[in-house]
């Protein structure tokens, strides 16, 4: 396959050596100097646009990928806000589109247990639940798009709660994502439900980005010749 790749950082260069270990061709690697060439590629030339920048990028670029018929698959977090645009956009030029807040696979499980443990905790109030997330110092946003895709899962179970925090807290009715900077910590996510009498975790942790990048990889491979907005539960057997 053809890839171009938007974004050269720690996400585009473990993405480019997977793909080239894979056997597919790395088209171009683009980083924020090259930015403005985005444009000059063509639907003949790539197969599948991989994008992993910045929240201030992602929109701009997954637009132009959608304007010029190129298939992307965006890992970049920070920027779901502009979801209903890009819907539009998408949905205008008949383009395809593969968001995931996480590509591991072992997140996407982490997922969906999360909300089967939600739903059985709900019932039982004298347990409190939190969500807790940790990265490495370089990270933009705040909190990780995992964490926020965690709090879904769990706010769709808590009827009373109206929300999320990004912050430690003890009320009731909104849901606290503490957020922690650490070093080069890759990604941890925890779920805490905590009573007066004990604590139990639900806990991830990253080793290293190679998970993300087989993901994304996987999803590159996936989505050419599709139309429509795609993640992980189209993919995976969950
Ligand atoms: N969904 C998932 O599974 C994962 C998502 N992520 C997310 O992916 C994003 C990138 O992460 P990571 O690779 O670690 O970050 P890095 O900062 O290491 O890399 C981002 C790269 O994108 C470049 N860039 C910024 N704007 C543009 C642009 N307009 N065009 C081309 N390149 C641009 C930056 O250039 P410069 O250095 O010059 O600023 C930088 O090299 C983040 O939002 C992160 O949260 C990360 C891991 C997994
Ligand atoms: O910025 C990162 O590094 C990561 N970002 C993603 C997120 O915001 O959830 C995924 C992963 O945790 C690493």
């Amino acid at each position: 396959m053809r890839i171009l790749l938007i974004g050269y950082g720690k996400m585009g260069r473990t993405i480019e050596r997977l793909a080239l270990a894979k056997g597919h061709q790395i088209v171009a690697a683009l980083s924020v100097e090259d930015a403005s060439t985005l444009a000059s590629y063509t639907k003949d030339q790539v197969d599948v646009a991989i994008e992993f920048t910045s929240p201030d990028a992602a929109v701009s670029n997954i637009m132009t990928c959608l304007e010029k018929g190129i298939p992307v698959v965006c890992g970049t977090t920070g920027w779901l806000q502009h979801l209903p645009q890009v819907t539009a956009t998408c949905q205008q030029h008949n383009g395809a589109l593969f968001y995931a807040s996480n590509f591991s696979v072992g997140v996407n499980l982490f997922f969906h247990f999360n909300e089967y443990v939600a739903q059985k905790m709900q019932q039982y109030p004298e347990y409190g639940v939190q969500v807790k997330e940790i990265h490495h110092v370089h990270k933009l946003d705040q909190p990780s798009g995992t964490a926020l895709t965690i709090a879904e899962g769990i706010l769709k179970n808590y009827p009373d709660k109206q929300g999320w925090v990004n912050d430690k807290t003890t009320s009731p009715d909104i849901l606290g994502i503490e957020s922690e900077r650490e070093g080069e910590v890759v990604g941890t996510h925890v779920v805490q439900y905590t009573s007066p009498n004990d604590t139990f975790e639900l806990h991830h942790i990253a080793h290293s980005r190679e998970g993300f990048a087989a993901g994304a990889l996987l999803a590159a491979e996936w989505l050419p010749g599709k139309q429509g907005i795609f993640g992980m539960t189209d993919l995976l057997q969950l």
